[in-house]
């Protein structure tokens, strides 16, 4: 029996990964650049043993049905495929995320499980290594090995493609981000699917990618500066930017709901009120506030505003990779 268990944190990306070059080995068309996060991650063991005749996954102590299982099955081919293991294995996967809030983080789960994968097999992978095969797994997982701010290499193999800490003197920890959880019944498209729509069918997916690059460099020439404004505009219209391209996929879609827009529009009058605070949305309905830690308790008291308390939760910058 070979046993390995980690703990992986829940990054979010400033300059975000939305489109494949390689949907196979999972290499991204532009860089992007992410801030890990420590108040969500998700602690995963998994166990190869004899006696197993399948691959068995555990979420939150909820056995999973074969389609919740072929993410994490696919991805152990690729380890037993690395160790020239042939054992089946058993995931026990917990995810220390608000769960009424559909903030499933395939970035801090694949990222746990590429991690006690590494334990488990004794493969001895290197940080970048380790971000190598978590990004098989899930793309932005190969930023949640690294702490606070992480930059993925787009790289054009598998070999080039991985992610590593941007260099900012200690600065990530004196900003805070704050997540305002909007309880909405829609049933997402994946980003999966939703940047694969995107990069086939929409008319506006080349000028994204035209300015994303820039967008990188702004974003750090800003954090090098240690210039909020700069890096909180950047990452804010960075985001526009991403959710436009869906309003022009065919058919076109939105992860954005009402009450989205209720946030995005919020976090506006704040900031015109003197308190300096960016937005940011994946691929969900939740907003994702950037502010300083030194604001961050007034932002929030400005947001009860508009929003319920248990609403809103607070984080800052997060530690990579756990061993346990
Ligand atoms: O995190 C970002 O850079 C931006 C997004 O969150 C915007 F929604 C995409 C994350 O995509 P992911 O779940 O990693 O996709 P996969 O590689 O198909 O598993």
């Amino acid at each position: 029996m070979l046993k390995g268990s980690a703990r992986a944190h829940t990054n979010i990306a400033l300059i975000k990964y939305w489109g494949k070059a390689n949907e196979d080995l999972i290499i991204p068309m532009n860089n992007s650049l992410s801030l890990t996060l420590d108040a969500f991650y998700t602690e995963t063991t998994v166990t190869f043993s004899e006696e197993l005749t399948t691959d068995i996954f555990y979420l939150d102590d909820t056995l999973q049905d074969e389609k919740g299982t072929k993410k994490i099955s696919r991805f152990l081919d690729l380890v037993r495929k690395k160790a020239a293991c042939p054992l089946f294995a058993e995931v026990n996967s917990y995810n220390h995320v608000p769960t009424a809030a559909g903030l499933a983080s395939s970035s801090s789960g694949l990222a746990a499980l590429a991690a006690a994968c590494n334990q488990a097999l004794q493969l001895d992978l290197s940080d970048r290594d380790l971000s190598r095969l978590a990004r098989r797994g899930s793309g932005s997982a190969c930023r949640s090995i690294f702490p606070g701010f992480v930059e993925w290499q787009k790289g054009n193999s598998d070999e080039t493609s991985f992610a590593e800490v941007v260099p900012s003197s200690g600065w990530e920890n004196e900003l805070a981000m704050l997540f305002i959880l909007i309880n909405d019944q829609e049933k997402d498209i994946s980003s999966r699917d939703g940047m694969r729509k995107t990069v086939e069918t929409s008319a506006f997916y080349d000028g994204w990618l035209q300015t994303t690059t820039q967008d990188l460099a702004s974003a750090k020439i800003a954090i090098h500066a240690q210039d909020f404004e700069k890096l909180g505009t950047v990452t804010e219209n960075n985001a526009l930017k991403m959710h436009g391209t869906t309003l022009a996929a065919v058919p076109p879609f939105t992860y954005w709901s009402p009450d989205s827009l209720k946030a995005m529009n919020a976090v506006r009058k704040i900031r015109a009120a003197g308190l300096p605070c960016y937005f940011t949305m994946d691929a969900g309905p939740n907003v994702k506030v950037l502010c300083q830690r030194k604001d961050v308790a007034q932002l929030k008291e400005k947001l009860t505003h508009y929003f319920a308390d248990e609403q809103l939760i607070t984080a800052f910058s997060g530690p990579g990779i756990t061993y346990l």
